[in-house]
This record gives C-alpha cells, structure tokens and sequence, in this order.
C-alpha cells in the first residue's frame, strides 16, 4: 500500500515527527487512563526520591509508545539511553550500556520483544538487583565477574507483548497498553500539531483528517502534511473540509483512510467474489499481490474498520464493507461492527 497510511514511520519522517511530538505528560493527548497512571507512578517515585519500577509500554505503531518514554525522562528529569532489541546481539553491548547509566537514569529499550536470549537475561539481573554479570573467558575457566549497575528505570516498548517471555513482562512493575486514538482524540491532536507547525487549521478540516487516520497519530499528523502542500500550492493556505478533502482524492485516501490496495482488495472480494467466503491467496491473486502483503498490511485495518471478517470458511464483506462501495448487500450478509474496540 502506498506509505500514506501506513502506521511505521518513514526513513525520513523522524525529523518530521520530531518536531510535534509532545515533551511532556500534561501535552499528551487522550489515553487518558495511561497518563493518569503513569503520572502516579512517576510522582510517586519522585516523592520517595527513587526510580520508578520499570514500564513496558505495547500496542501498534504510532501511537505514542516512543513518545511516552521520552516524556517518562523529562518528568523525571533524566538522561534517557535509547536502543532497540534488535540491535543488541550480544549480552556485553547490554552490559556496556548499562554500566555507563548515570543513576536514576532511563534506559529505553525499542522493539524489546527482539532481544537476544543471552542479553535477555543479562537484564533480569539488572532490572532485579542493579547487578550484571559479565563473563570472563571462555570454557571451563570462564568466571562471572559481578558488576553493580546505577538504580535505573527500564522503559521496553513492543508492538507484540504477546512475543515477550513471562520472566521479562514479570520484571516490569508497570505495564501499559497503548489503544487506537478516537477521532474526536485525533481531532484534538490535529488542532494541536497544526499550532505547532503554524498551519491555520478549521474544526472540518481537523475532523475531516481524523476521520481518514485509522485511529493513529502518526498518521494524522502525516496526512496533515500532506493536505497543508495541498492547501499551499493549491488553495490559500488554510486546512478546510473542502482542501482536505480534494488533497487526499489526490492522495487516494478515502472517507475511512483506506488507500488504493485495501479498496482492491474489498472490491474483489464484493464484485469477483459475491462478498465471499474466499481463501486468501485467491484473493491476493486477485488484486496482484502476495499474500503476505494482504494478511499483514491491508487485512487488520479492513477487519479493524469491520469492513471484512475473516471465517473459517475464507475472507467475507460484511454489510458495512458493501455499503463502504456504495453498493447494497445480499441478504444474510454479516454486519460486522465499525470500530470495534478490541477492550
Ligand atoms: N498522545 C499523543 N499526543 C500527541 N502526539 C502524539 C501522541 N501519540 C503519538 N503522537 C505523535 O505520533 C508520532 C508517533 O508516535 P511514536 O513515535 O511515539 O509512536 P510509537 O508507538 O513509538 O510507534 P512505533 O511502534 O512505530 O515505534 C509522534 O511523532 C508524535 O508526534
Ligand atoms: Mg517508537
């Protein structure tokens, strides 16, 4: 699909992001029961001058999770050390960082679910006693040589907490889940990135936008820099209902932010295949993609929206997925529900 409405962030979005992206707790939108936890366990902690327990943070990309360990340093006004799972291969690169943490220090570690086994458990000491044991030599020689680390706070964050073992999520005393943001959320924070940026922004361009992020602010903040071209080359300047929605006609996104391919694929299904049941690889063949593609990339927004169902039988178009086509349903078609929240 094309990368407008995809939930990662681009190569050469940091920059971008960087530049709305809230520093602190009282500028982070919505999530309101997160932030409330999170600001009574971070004031807590500081009224008993210790580091707070370490927090895992999950849920789907672009939501907030980055975000909020940033926002966990600058309220406890600390450094915070940044690396990801994946680029740890060897249990000495964790032990590096963690005997350079200065003390109450944040060690943020991205995509934690990616770890290597050996590095993992270097860090079950660490989290546990502030104590890592670095192995010298090699074979029957080899000694553990015990090193105490500076009192630290673990942030971990994951888009697949179901990946991480039950000895590392037992570790962290805080565990978060991040939920897709509302409109009326992305509405908000629509309102506020446009502030930041200096766009002049009206309340139906704002709700115009929302309604097109699949519940996501990275990419309310994207489409936002994309109709603000629109509406500078374009038209004078200023975000309405109508710039917003010509810029993304151009940009194919429609009314619920599905792109050209998740329409491909909801197309097929209605019109070659009656809605279904269908097998998923015939309905990749079908709009000249890998079935991966389809499973992973288009499918979750497409169930998420209610607009397909999977069945044991195959894929089905609910009455929510033809009515999306303009077009009315066989009787006996499943409803499936618009946004259901996964609780
Ligand atoms: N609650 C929020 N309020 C305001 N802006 C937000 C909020 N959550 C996320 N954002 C914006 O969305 C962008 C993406 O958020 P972030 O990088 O924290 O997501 P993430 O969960 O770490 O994603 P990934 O899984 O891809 O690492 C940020 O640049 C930030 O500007
Ligand atoms: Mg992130």
């Amino acid at each position: 699909m094309s990368d407008l409405v995809s939930a990662d962030a681009g190569d050469d979005e940091l920059d971008a992001e960087a530049s709305v992206r809230p520093r602190r707790l009282a500028d982070f939108i919505a999530q309101h029961r997160v932030r409330d936890q999170l600001e009574l366990l971070l004031k807590g902690a500081m009224g008993r001058g210790t580091p707070p327990d370490h927090i895992l943070l999950s849920g789907p990309p672009g939501l907030g999770k980055t975000t909020l360990a940033n926002i966990t340093a600058a309220e406890l006004g600390t450094s915070i050390r940044t690396t990801s799972g994946p680029v740890i291969e060897r249990s000495g690169d964790l032990a590096a960082i963690l005997t350079s943490l200065g003390p109450g220090d944040v060690l943020f570690i991205d995509e934690i679910h990616r770890i290597a086994k050996p590095a993992e458990e270097l860090l079950y000491s660490a989290m546990e006693d502030f104590r890592v044991d670095v192995i010298v030599g090699k074979g029957p020689g080899a000694t553990a040589i015990p090193i105490d680390v500076e009192p630290f706070t673990l942030v971990g964050a994951t888009t697949r907490a179901g990946l991480l073992s039950g000895p590392m999520r037992d570790r962290f005393g805080f565990v978060a889940h991040l939920d897709f943001y509302s409109p009326e959320d992305l509405d908000s924070l629509l309102h506020r990135s446009a502030r930041i940026l200096g766009v002049p922004i009206t309340a139906g361009g704002a709700a115009e936008i929302a309604g097109r992020s699949r519940g996501t602010p990275r990419i309310a903040n994207r489409l936002l820099r994309r109709v603000r071209d629109f509406a500078e080359v374009r038209a004078d300047g200023v975000v309405t209902e109508e710039t917003a929605r010509a810029a993304l006609k151009v940009y194919d996104v429609d009314a619920l932010g599905l792109d050209r391919l998740d329409r491909a694929v909801l197309r097929a299904l209605i019109e070659s295949f009656k809605g279904g049941p269908v097998g998923l690889s015939t309905l990749a063949v079908a709009v000249g993609e890998q079935s991966d593609t389809v499973e992973e990339v288009c499918e979750p927004f497409l169930v998420r929206a209610g607009l397909l169902a999977r069945t044991p039988r195959g894929r089905v178009a609910t009455e929510a997925g033809w009515a999306h086509l303009g077009k009315t349903p066989p009787s006996g078609t499943i409803q499936g529900d618009l946004f259901a929240r996964d609780a």
